[in-house]
């Protein structure tokens, strides 16, 4: 059976295909295939056809894109991929060093952008390197949009190249990898942002992925004046992370529709697309750059299922591929015809990137081979595939790229205000890291050393009250002690002790002045310090700390001991007055006994002077017994007070 085809006389030249104008990268926009018959000695040259959106003033009119945009007119990059299970290849001979597949029995020979061997060990990183790679980085640095898809026979390894697995990511995954890898490059001087959506096409009906609302929705496409085309009211989610992404995606992926064919145990039974939406603000340059990276994982053309449902399915899936089919024939033909991208839905999504919009690359999985039964339907699948990737590396396209839009007015005002925020930012971050420990610790010094310096001050007065404590106490033994020792003595000694008695008195009458006088200065002291302590709490603390509120007890019972001290004072003043009377006593003493030294000659007369002696003296007592009287009642209102010394004296 022969597969010639009429493309084989469309071939191009390569060398008159890549009129870019920028430089392509290694792999990419390679020449166009160029499929011969290996009979025939030479397929006819012929110039690029112009496609919708090229330089090209007779061009079909193309999708509303981008403005301000520069052409970059090349073809559409196509790359073939066998999947390596197979227990018969002896149809195909790959080499892969010319990127050519050639049918071992016709000879007809296809030559694309990259043909990879069929190959287990290839890995998902080596076939996303060498086609996928310079489309996303042209994404990222450049500008451009680009569209990344696969298109196969159902289970030739569509699925596998595009998600991949966790041992291989796929070109989805490898991708998201290089965005976030520059998006987190700190040097540059550019703001990113993303944005994603996730769709399916399941039975000609637009599934929004990312919906949380129940399924069965079918959104409505639109043209768009940015992007071509628009789905309405579908979900575009704000990506701050790659896991974020990742997640979503995979949360995307369990909504799709997928199910175990006659040939593909988990076959997908729609084409999705996710669209990733880059926008880039160069802080610098003040310009906002938008660019869209869309990447399809279509379903698989089908033969006839066996299930009802499946047939239904594959035949949707089968007219979009076929409208697709058209769409790409129309596109490499020289005719221009009409563009029937609105034969499908996926044709009128894919429409933007198709008529020049997007850069393009196409994976066409195919099967190397198959069992007795099915190796000639095998190699009519594959070469069907393979007459698809040629008509499809025919087109050229002319890719207007965004150069970035200069930000409006209001924009670029946000963008300097920004700009100048983080600046003061960065620099009061890196005056705080200088100065870190030194601009933190003198607060916390300063309020710590106002608590230590509380607390010591704490302490002294607790000290202080403790001492006065003890010492008020000791006063009021000893006075008890002495006072009562003094009135023992009076009570008890006789004439002859009289001058010890005196002695006595006029001992602990210094004692009191002493203490009296000690006790007024440490009063003021106290009232001092009193002062100075409710001038410091009002000027540093409006709410008291528990160290400030202990410390306000403290100072309220100094008060209270203060009232009590001059109480206690009073009772000393009281004390030094009635001492004081005793001098008096004293001086008739020492009158007496001048007395009785000069009238000694009678002992009569001695005996009536002391006898007289005795009666004025103890008069006196008992008159100064009545002189206190009025005094004493004084003390008593002193609340404090439980035994005032002169209570004591009260009996005299
Ligand atoms: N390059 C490859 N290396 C190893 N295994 C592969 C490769 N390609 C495909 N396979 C395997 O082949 C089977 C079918 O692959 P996959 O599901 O990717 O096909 P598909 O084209 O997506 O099919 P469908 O259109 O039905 O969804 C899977 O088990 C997959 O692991």
């Amino acid at each position: 059976m022969s597969h010639k085809t009429p493309t084989s006389a469309r071939s191009c030249n390569a060398n008159t295909t890549m009129t870019s104008n920028s430089t392509p990268s290694r792999n990419s926009f390679r020449p166009p295939s160029r499929i011969s018959l290996v009979p025939k000695s030479s397929s006819p040259i012929q110039p690029p056809r112009s496609r919708p959106g090229s330089a090209m003033s007779i061009s079909r009119p193309c999708t509303p894109s981008l403005k301000q945009q520069e052409p970059y007119t090349g073809t559409i990059s196509v790359s073939i991929r066998p999947n390596p299970n197979t227990n018969d290849n002896k149809n195909w001979i790959i080499d892969e060093f010319d990127n050519s597949i050639t049918n071992a029995e016709d000879g007809a020979r296809f030559v694309f952008d990259n043909v990879f061997p069929m190959d287990f060990q290839l890995s998902n990183f080596q076939v996303y390197n060498k086609s996928c790679l310079s489309i996303v980085n042209k994404f990222l640095n450049e500008g451009y949009s680009g569209t990344i898809f696969a298109y196969g026979m159902t289970g030739s390894g569509k699925t596998f190249s595009m998600k991949g697995s966790d041992a291989d990511p796929g070109f989805v995954e490898l991708a998201i990898n290089d965005i976030f890898s520059k998006i987190n490059d700190s040097s540059t001087t550019k703001k990113y942002s993303i944005e994603v959506s996730y769709l399916e096409i399941y039975n000609e009906k637009i599934i929004d992925l990312l919906s949380t609302a129940s399924a069965n929705q079918d959104l409505k496409i639109r043209d768009d004046s940015d992007f071509g085309t628009k789905v309405i009211g579908l979900t575009s989610a704000a990506i701050t992370s790659k896991q974020q992404l990742l997640q979503l995606i995979k949360r995307g992926d369990t909504n799709r529709k997928t199910s175990a064919t006659d040939f593909n145990a988990r076959s997908s039974r729609s084409h999705s697309i996710l669209q990733i939406k880059l926008k880039v603000i160069d802080l610098f340059s003040e310009t906002e750059l938008k660019s869209t990276l869309s990447l399809c994982d279509l379903a698989g053309l089908e033969r006839a299922a066996t299930s009802l449902e499946r047939r239904k399915e594959g035949s949707y899936i089968n007219k979009s591929l076929l409208a697709l089919s058209n769409v790409i024939n129309k596109l490499s033909s020289s005719a221009l015809e009409h563009i029937p991208y609105r034969d499908s839905k996926l044709t009128r999504l894919l429409q933007p990137a198709l008529s020049g919009s997007s850069l393009v690359l196409i994976l066409c999985t195919i099967h190397m081979g198959g069992n007795q039964q099915s190796a000639q339907q095998c190699v009519a699948e594959t070469y069907k595939t393979l007459r698809f990737a040629a008509r499809a590396k025919d087109i050229v396209i002319n890719v207007e790229r965004n150069t970035g839009r200069r930000l409006d007015g209001d924009s670029a005002r946000m963008i300097q205000e920004l700009n100048s925020i983080i600046e003061q930012q960065r620099q009061e971050i890196a005056k705080l890291q200088n100065s870190g420990a030194s601009m933190l610790a003198p607060s916390a010094d300063l309020e710590s050393a106002r608590v230590v310096q509380l607390e010591a001050e704490n302490r002294v007065l607790y000290e202080k009250l403790d001492h006065f404590t003890r010492l008020t106490d000791l006063q009021k033994t000893e006075t008890v002690i002495v006072k009562n020792d003094i009135l023992n003595d009076i009570i008890t000694s006789g004439a002859d002790n009289l001058q010890v008695l005196m002695a006595n008195i006029e001992d602990f009458y210094k004692r009191m002045t002493f203490e009296s006088n000690e006790h007024k200065a440490y009063i003021s002291h106290l009232e001092t310090q009193l002062k100075m302590e409710s001038i410091n709490s009002a000027t540093t603390a409006t709410i008291p700390t528990n160290d400030s509120s202990e410390l306000y007890d403290v100072l309220k019972d100094q008060e209270e001991e203060i009232v009590m001290l001059k109480e206690q004072l009073k009772d000393k003043d009281q004390i030094i007055k009635s001492l004081s009377k005793t001098t008096r006593l004293r001086r008739l003493v020492d009158n007496n006994a001048a007395s009785s030294s000069n009238a000694s000659s009678t002992t009569s007369t001695l005996d009536t002077d002391f006898k007289r002696s005795n009666t004025t003296t103890l008069s006196l007592l008992h008159l100064d017994k009545e002189n206190y009287a009025p005094d004493l009642k004084e003390f008593k209102l002193s609340p404090k007070r439980q035994h005032s010394s002169y209570d004591l004296l009260q009996g005299l």
